[in-house]
């Protein structure tokens, strides 16, 4: 829908309205096209102003629509006829104006964009091009270089930029409309010919072949297997090679293939599962839109290692006043250094003022009297963490939310230390905290409904993605990853190395493969853990624990103190403590072996196939066993997780969505398989849910929600 009104005598005023951002789906498309003629058939009108209503210029082609079979006026026409229009045209751009909103905004003579406006070509994000004119135009009004920047990484950017990179015309602190409505009064009459960018050459580039094969490299070595960053170099390079006809028709060719691929499919999936988490539900029937946040004005840290300092700067620097405690004086003194410098590097990047005034220091619990909620982040030991929440209980006022910064640990425990385990819950960041995305809000039977918003929203200020998930061991993200890292070992059991594991699990699209992380993150983490629950007991090598299959690989590491980066020894060798290039490490082929011969093991040729399956498919079905149990309201909030706190490749949706490509009875045979050849694995037996939805002719997982409320009915 657009609306046409004429202002100022002269001036043809046209209102994209599609709340909440304006996209252009059919109706608003048909609303262009027969504003866009009424104006230019009006004799009174001598310029046209084309906004957004709300305050939002427009977010682009309406995605939702990209499933269906295309219906209304198509956008490459359309803005065609905007640019060749006879009066001049002018975008008045506010909110934002991305994707299509800002090829429909490039297709106008003029661009006056509000201070605060932010502009962008995030298509490659959703695995597709600019493919309105935007990968053709842009490089014409920008030149290559800035054009590949922007259509490559599909980063957004600010007014000001704009301004400087000469995407707008122009930026207002005042009514932006006004503004454009002045603009359009005074070039009324003007020649447009200079004004249409895509009769501009592209601006000549020295050495085109050298910065497109340099731009090539990086794009392929940091899309680990996306193809629209590549298909958008491909595209820009029509634009700096072709003329504009002829680019126009490889942005064609190259959007065809990218608009009917998994990896489109599997983007836009998670745009709306980014969007949907945000939409939480409890078992209970607590929902985000019935749950009232308490309001936090000043938070606390307990603890001050690694994850303490990093909860603590993103707080800071998301201008909340933080209170940290650390009882021992010398890590406290370490930790205002180290925090000060990571608060200053932060504020150098993003060009503002360091926010140090934000925390205080304390080495004294009692300094948490006034806080409105804490966040314990002291190390990861159930009865120290006991402890501390008998003491917050009885040193913060009443109605302080407290919240735990535990990666597994069980949440209604510490609750039960406290006078009011209602306000008590999980917040579970991903290291480095003031950087990494994800936030597992984490609910146990206790919290109320209240809590969990006011941790939803904290993190939501703090910039997090966060998700609401149910109290378990490691939750969901971490209760998956122990399937994934266990199978790795039994991998190596059975005749693999870390090298050959990694490759495949690196070339599907992970950063880091199993081992490489493990090394980063400390095998000593998790032998602690398991030490703790009595499965690991040094001088042991059994293979069967507790009745199950059982590799002591990581344990018999960690005995001879090789635990990873930090040592200098792990999975692999590093050329010295603290070094991060891991080289594959002949000591350990030869342990391996060693092992293998101790326990008659014989070693085997293992396939990336079968690494694969091995690793991914049963994280899949105790996703399944999550969604079943309760632990996540949908497949969208274990994707999200996997996302952006395990560095799953997002353009292969999350774990659950890439199972519904794969095909959820390939998963199911393969789980049968593999569980057959090992029934001593007891987790490779298929879940009944995954049963369930094969029987029922595997619908998509759009619809696993449905299934799953039936099934907990029937309960
Ligand atoms: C055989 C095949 C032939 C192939 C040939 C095909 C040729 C086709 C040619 C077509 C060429 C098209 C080229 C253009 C493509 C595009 O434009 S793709 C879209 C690009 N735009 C974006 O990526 C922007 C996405 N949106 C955002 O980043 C943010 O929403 C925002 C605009 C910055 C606003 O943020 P915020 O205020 O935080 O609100 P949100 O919560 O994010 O969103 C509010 C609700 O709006 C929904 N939404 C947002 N954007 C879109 C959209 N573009 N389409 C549909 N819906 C959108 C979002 O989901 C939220 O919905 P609810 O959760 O239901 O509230």
């Amino acid at each position: 829908m657009a609306q046409y009104s004429r202002i100022s005598g002269s001036v043809g005023l046209i209102t994209l309205k599609n709340p909440p951002v304006n996209a252009l789906s059919a109706a608003v498309r048909q609303g262009i096209v027969d504003t866009v003629e009424k104006a230019l058939c009006d004799p009174q009108v001598k310029s046209v102003v084309i906004c957004g209503q709300d305050g939002v210029f427009c977010g682009g082609a309406d995605v939702k629509e990209f499933e269906k079979s295309m219906s209304g006026p198509p956008l490459i026409p359309m803005i065609h006829s905007i640019e060749c229009a006879t009066k001049p045209m002018v975008a008045a751009i506010e909110g934002s104006a991305l994707g299509g909103g800002l090829e429909l905004a490039l297709g106008c003579h003029y661009r006056i964009a509000h201070s605060k406006a932010r502009l962008g070509l995030p298509e490659v994000t959703l695995g597709l091009l600019p493919a309105a004119g935007g990968s053709q135009r842009l490089p014409r009004l920008i030149g290559v270089p800035a054009a590949l920047d922007l259509i490559t990484t599909g980063r957004h950017v600010t007014a000001a930029e704009a301004l400087q990179l000469g995407i707008v015309d122009q930026v207002t602190d005042h009514k932006t409309v006004d503004a454009a409505v002045k603009f359009a009064l005074s070039v009324a009459g003007k020649p447009l010919d200079a004004r249409r960018i895509s009769t501009y050459p592209c601006p000549v580039v020295t050495d085109l072949d050298a910065l497109f094969e340099d731009v090539m490299q990086k794009v392929r070595q940091s899309a680990r297997g996306a193809i629209a960053p590549i298909a958008c170099v491909q595209a820009v390079r029509a634009a700096a090679t072709l003329p504009y006809t002829r680019g126009m028709e490889r942005e064609k060719e190259l959007m065809a293939t990218l608009f009917t691929s998994g990896q489109a499919r599997a983007l836009q999936y998670n745009f709306f599962a980014q969007r949907a988490v945000g939409k939480w539900r409890m078992p209970s029937g607590a929902r985000w839109d019935t749950s009232t946040p308490r309001p936090v004005h000043k938070v606390a840290v307990i603890g001050l290692g690694t994850m303490g300092r990093g909860i603590a700067v993103a707080l800071a620097q998301a201008g909340l006043p933080v209170v940290t405690v650390e009882a021992q004086e010398k890590q406290l003194m370490e930790a205002k250094r180290v925090m000060s410098d990571m608060l200053k590097r932060g504020a150098k990047r993003r060009g503002v003022a360091p926010p140090l005034d934000k925390i205080s220091y304390s080495s004294n619990i009692q300094d948490l009297a006034d806080v409105d909620l804490v966040i314990e982040a002291v190390f990861e030991d159930m009865d120290l963490k006991k402890k501390v929440f008998l003491q917050l209980s009885a040193v913060c006022k009443p109605g302080t939310l407290l919240c735990t910064n535990t990666s597994g640990l069980d949440v209604d425990q510490l609750a039960s230390q406290t006078r009011n385990p209602e306000l008590v819950v999980g917040m579970h960041f991903f290291a480095p905290a003031h950087v990494m995305k994800l936030l597992e809000v984490v609910y146990g039977p206790r919290s109320s409904p209240q809590a969990v918003a006011t941790a939803m929203q904290l993190g939501k200020k703090m910039g997090k993605i966060s998700v609401a998930v149910g109290n378990c061991r490691g939750f969901v993200g971490n209760r998956m990853l122990k399937l994934y890292t266990e199978q790795a070992s039994f991998l190596l059991e059975e005749g693999a190395t870390p090298d050959l594991v990694d490759r495949a699990i690196e070339e599907f699209g992970f950063p880091m493969g199993v081992f490489r992380m493990s090394d980063l993150s400390g095998l000593d983490i998790g032998w602690r853990v398991r030490k703790e629950m009595k499965l690991a007991v040094p001088g042991q090598s059994a293979r069967i624990r507790e009745g199950r299959r059982y590799s002591p690989l990581g344990d018999l590491l960690c005995e001879q103190g090789r635990f990873g980066q930090k040592t200098g020894r792990g999975w692999y060798r590093y050329n010295k403590p603290g070094d991060r290039v891991a080289h594959s490490d002949p000591w350990l082929h030869h342990f391996l072996e060693e092992y293998r011969a101790q326990h008659g093991l014989v070693a085997r040729r293992i396939d990336q196939q079968e690494i694969l399956e091995r690793c991914l498919y049963p994280m899949i079905n105790e996703g399944f066993r999550i969604l079943q149990d309760g632990i996540a309201a949908g497949p969208e909030d274990i994707d999200v997780i996997y996302v952006f706190g395990y560095g799953w490749p997002r353009h292969c949706g999350g774990p659950m969505f890439y199972a519904s490509m794969v095909g959820l009875e390939k998963v199911l045979e393969r789980l049968e398989h593999y569980y057959q050849a090992h029934p001593d694995v007891p987790y490779l037996q298929p879940c009944s849910l995954l049963r369930r939805l094969v029987a029922i002719g595997s619908p998509p997982v759009q619809k696993w929600r449905e299934v799953i409320k039936n099934l907990h009915s029937q309960l």
